[in-house]
């Protein structure tokens, strides 16, 4: 199923504002590209002036002066320099922060859509995106400028200088290109194929205990063994190649050079240029190429930055949040669900056909049906976590698919099959990590018959209730449940609630959904004893597995 949620988008100013407040930045570091460059351009215009006027002159003042006019332009170009590269670090962490906050929240779509590898590695692209950003690739993108500067000048001093120059970048950048077409094909397969492994590696030893326990830590390792072995031997590829171009390149530089000093020769010795236009010539033709040589040096950065962009841009594109649909007014309120028709991923057989039902608010009805038969796939379409293959959901008019998650989340309570607490406290994972404070975590988990076994806890509310916190898997459960009621949700959706809770527990649990439905909620909840449930839920759902259904609701 390809389900495209609607969550909410990122609290981040729109993609408009991104461009606006980036843009003068920009603008403001190529304008202190150009200033630097100027700078940089002085250089061999001082050193011209040296040698043919101070050398022709043997004025020590002019000497002096010029050396002076040297030193302060220096240190502008360094101050100059300066100040850009700490513009360039503002907007790199600028960028880099609100791309993570597009990326993560388009992640999560994708991976909830069933993409897990390309949500995994969307991560690890924004950060291979921030370390491009944050290096010195944009630096030296912005130096490209000094190349039009550099062949202008060498243009001035002579057309041959020019011509040799310009040869010389291009047969640079060529290499650049072609270096990189070689080595990016190797370098993804290889990055693809480390993460891939390191992904099942960390999955495999989350079950520690089974992995330890059973001694299955060498199998494990036997199927991770080859994955990395490529995965290195991949790299050993790209690095190789990387060798190979940068002594490509240096060749290319000694050759520029060679050829540079021999126009010079040629053509001070045909008297076409002073000798201090030789020198200015050559340390020009260095301002021409080595922005070039820089990015090709560094070719790495900007091939996998690229390409982490690429990947990125095209999660953000499938992750967008479709349109979102208003409610409507002309529903019944309570849970209507619409000519529903589930299917198993990627199967023929259908899991659920045309089911067609209406509950108003106030009622509790029980699934069930034998393993496999889908009830957990339709708690999930219920939720609007799935597209379905057909037919829609609607929760007092809100279709649950498409309306926009900010409004159609706080109207679902929801205990999955496992508790899902998140990084956090107690009290934050009850509370949904919003801003209503104790008041309403306390109430539902009162409401759950949670309070007591919160307040066992070592730090009762306040204890850690993630992943690692160490709760027991009832403890989990209770917490879990709270959240599932905290503020009185319109639909709860409790799939095998009962599950590892204790006789007082469950007590608690009937008395919740009892208190909800009279609350005027609409409760689903899967069971595998619905008899169990007969005083408080007024109908029971059965799903046959073959995709037919039954719903027999108390008269
Ligand atoms: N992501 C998935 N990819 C492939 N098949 C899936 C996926 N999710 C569910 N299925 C298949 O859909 C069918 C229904 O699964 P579901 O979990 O909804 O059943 P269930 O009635 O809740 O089962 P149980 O009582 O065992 O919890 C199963 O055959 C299952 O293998």
């Amino acid at each position: 199923m390809s389900g495209v949620l609607s969550l909410p988008a990122p609290a981040t100013a729109p993609r408009g504002a991104t461009a606006g407040t980036v843009l003068p930045v920009l603008l403001v570091c190529i304008l202190l590209s150009m200033a630097v460059q100027a700078t940089m351009l002085t250089t061999p215009l001082l050193t011209m002036h040296v040698f043919d006027g101070v050398l022709e002159s043997r004025s020590l003042d002019t000497l002096w002066v010029l050396a002076l006019a040297f030193l302060a332009v220096l240190m502008l170009g360094g101050a100059l320099r300066h100040m850009r590269a700490a513009l360039l670090a503002a907007m790199a962490e600028r960028v880099g922060r609100r791309l993570e906050l597009r990326a993560l929240a388009a992640t999560v779509r994708v991976s909830l859509a069933g993409d897990r590898v390309a949500a995994a590695r969307a991560l690890q692209d924004v950060a291979a995106l921030r370390r491009l950003l944050g290096g010195t690739v944009p630096a030296d993108v912005l130096d490209l400028l000094s190349i039009p500067l550099a062949l202008g000048f060498l243009w001035m001093l002579h057309p041959l200088f020019f011509a040799v120059t310009f040869a010389a970048a291009l047969a640079q950048a060529v290499i650049g290109v072609l270096a990189d077409r070689t080595a990016r094909g190797t370098l993804a397969a290889a990055m693809l194929a480390e993460g891939q492994g390191r992904r099942e590696l960390i999955g495999r030893l989350g079950q520690r205990d089974l992995v330890l326990g059973l001694g299955l830590l060498p199998a494990v390792l036997a199927r991770f063994a080859p994955v990395q072995a490529r995965a290195i031997a991949g790299r050993g590829d790209a690095e190789r190649q990387a060798r190979a171009l940068a002594g490509l390149l240096q060749l290319a530089g000694f050759a520029q050079q060679i050829a540079v000093v021999g126009t010079g020769v040629w053509l001070l010795l045909d008297h076409r240029i002073s000798p201090g236009s030789m020198i200015a010539a050559t340390s020009m033709v260095n301002l021409a190429t080595q922005p070039v040589m820089h990015l090709v040096g560094h070719w790495r950065d900007w091939s996998e930055g690229m390409a982490a962009a690429r990947r990125l841009s095209g999660v953000v594109r499938r992750g967008a949040p479709p349109a979102p649909v208003p409610p409507e007014v002309s529903a019944p309120s309570g849970l209507l669900i619409e000519d529903l028709t589930l299917r198993v991923p990627g199967a023929a057989r259908s899991l659920l056909e045309g089911m067609s039902l209406s509950l108003p608010p106030g009622n509790a009805v029980v699934i069930a049906g034998p393993n496999g038969a889908g009830k957990t796939t339709l708690l999930r379409a219920i939720l609007g976590l799935a597209e379905p293959e057909g037919g829609r959901v609607l929760l007092d008019g809100w279709d649950t698919l498409r309306a926009p998650r900010g409004e159609i989340g706080p109207r679902l309570g929801y205990l999955p099959q496992d508790a899902q607490l998140l990084e956090g406290s107690v009290m934050e994972n009850i509370g949904r990590f919003g801003t209503d404070g104790a008041a309403g975590a306390v109430a539902a988990a009162r409401m759950v018959g949670a309070h007591d076994a919160i307040g066992r806890l070592p730090r009762g509310y306040e204890n850690a209730a993630g992943p690692d916190a160490g709760l027991s898997g009832g403890q989990a459960r209770l917490v879990a449940l709270a959240r599932a009621f905290h503020g009185a949700p319109r639909l709860i959706v409790l799939d095998e609630p009962e599950a590892g809770l204790d006789a007082p527990a469950r007590a608690g649990l009937r008395n919740a959904v009892a208190a909800a439905r009279d609350g005027g909620a609409v409760v689903l909840l899967v069971s595998h004893a619905p008899s169990a449930w007969q005083e408080v839920a007024d109908g029971v759902l059965t799903l046959k597995g073959d995709g037919s259904w039954s719903l027999e609701m108390d008269a």
